[in-house]
């Protein structure tokens, strides 16, 4: 019996567990490579911007219809094979209290950085209570998804850190790393503190009903394996920790990780992602043996001709063919002004093309 047998989730129901995106996670056979797109709600699709008119962003994580219309939209188009969770990754900060806003082309933007220990008291943690149009919006989904898996998610403990100390979106990361070299302890405390509201954050969705959970720690490629290690993989490993007993698989991703993918998967994830700058195979040889992996077109691919996409896509499929689990996946988010055309052919061709 494997540790994904566990039947201490009651709402992954049977035909969800026999998804060919779960049985990937569990590096089982599949009827076909799974597909998703991080992303893949969102401005690319008209419907989307038709129902966010006139609500702003983190008003419309807060509204538990409108997260469930918007989580369900690329799952009726583009049939995909898992949903992901309709929120954001600065969600967990705000139900806390601090004071953020996610601005439109921009992204988070924190009102008062998060830069001195007294600083690290407004981070308190987080309960249920916190977050209740989470639960109601998955206990929506999980019904009108069927057999479709839900993937819950949350920004990784340094990513997040990223966005606290630097007050917004950074280029180089420079107060960050200033902290992490500067201040070991007010670090460690830090993503500590982290780990543990977005530990509450996952636990929260997988009890609600999803039936798997990315860790995205989006900016930490910016990192050298070595300050990784030492300052960032403990507090990564206490979050894939605080949900192992679930059973649900945990995928881990990150851009820019080609040096770290191994480290990556040493932190405790089931499941790697893989940006597009390293091959799929070569991403498994880094990895290690017993994970899936996810990954990995360049997102700016689906802006070429199809005949090009679909070349691209079988160098990825190529690739990823020695593989014991492979989710495909682009290698980041979708870009807002990709054609959805482009993603559902996509999706067709993958299918077709791996139908076993
Ligand atoms: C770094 C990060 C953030 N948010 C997230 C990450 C990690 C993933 C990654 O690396 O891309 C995670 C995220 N954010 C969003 C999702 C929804 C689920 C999905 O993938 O479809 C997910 C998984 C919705 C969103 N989150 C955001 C949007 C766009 C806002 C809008 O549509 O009005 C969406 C759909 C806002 C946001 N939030 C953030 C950024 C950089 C932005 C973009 C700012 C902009 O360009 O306007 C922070």
């Amino acid at each position: 019996m494997s540790a994904y047998d566990s039947p201490s989730i009651p709402q992954t129901t049977s035909a969800t567990h026999e998804s060919a995106f779960l049985k990937a996670c569990r590096r089982e056979p599949v009827p076909h490579t799974p597909v998703w797109f991080m992303r893949q709600a969102g401005r690319s699709l008209p419907e989307y911007l038709k129902v966010r008119e006139g609500i702003a962003m983190l008003d419309s994580c807060m509204m538990p219809e409108l997260v469930a219309e918007i989580t369900l939209q690329p799952v009726r188009r583009h049939k995909v094979d898992a949903a992901i969770f309709f929120s954001d990754i600065v969600v967990p900060l705000k139900a806390i209290g601090i004071d953020l806003d996610i601005k439109p082309g921009i992204g988070p933007v924190i009102a008062e950085p998060v830069r001195t220990r007294a600083d690290l008291a407004r981070l308190r943690d987080l309960t249920p209570e916190d977050v209740p149009y989470v639960t109601e919006a998955i206990g929506m989904l999980t019904g009108e998804l069927g057999a479709t898996p839900l993937i819950g998610f949350a920004g990784a403990p340094f990513t997040l850190a990223s966005y606290l100390v630097e007050g917004g979106p950074s280029r180089n990361h420079e107060n960050t790393k200033a902290m992490m070299y500067g201040d070991p302890e007010l670090w460690a405390d830090l993503l500590d503190r982290l780990a543990e509201i977005t530990g509450a954050f996952l636990k929260v969705q997988i009890e609600a009903g999803a039936s798997a959970v990315q860790l995205f720690d989006s900016w930490v490629g910016a990192l050298a394996p070595a300050d990784y290690r030492r300052s960032v993989m403990p507090a990564s490993a206490k979050v894939f920790d605080a949900v192992r007993g679930y059973g649900v698989p945990r995928i881990h991703f990150g851009v820019g990780t080609g040096e770290l993918l191994g480290l990556m998967g040493e932190a405790g994830a089931d499941v790697v992602g893989v940006d597009w700058r390293v091959p799929m195979d070569e991403g498994a040889r880094r990895v290690g043996p017993g994970k899936a992996l996810q990954g990995n077109l360049d997102p700016a691919v689906l802006f070429a001709p199809t005949a090009t996409v679909e070349a691209k896509t079988r160098e990825v499929l190529d690739a990823a063919a020695g593989l014991e689990g492979h989710i495909f996946n682009l290698g980041h988010g979708v870009m807002p002004t990709t054609d959805p055309g482009a993603l559902t052919r996509l999706v067709e061709y993958v299918h077709e093309r791996t139908a076993r």
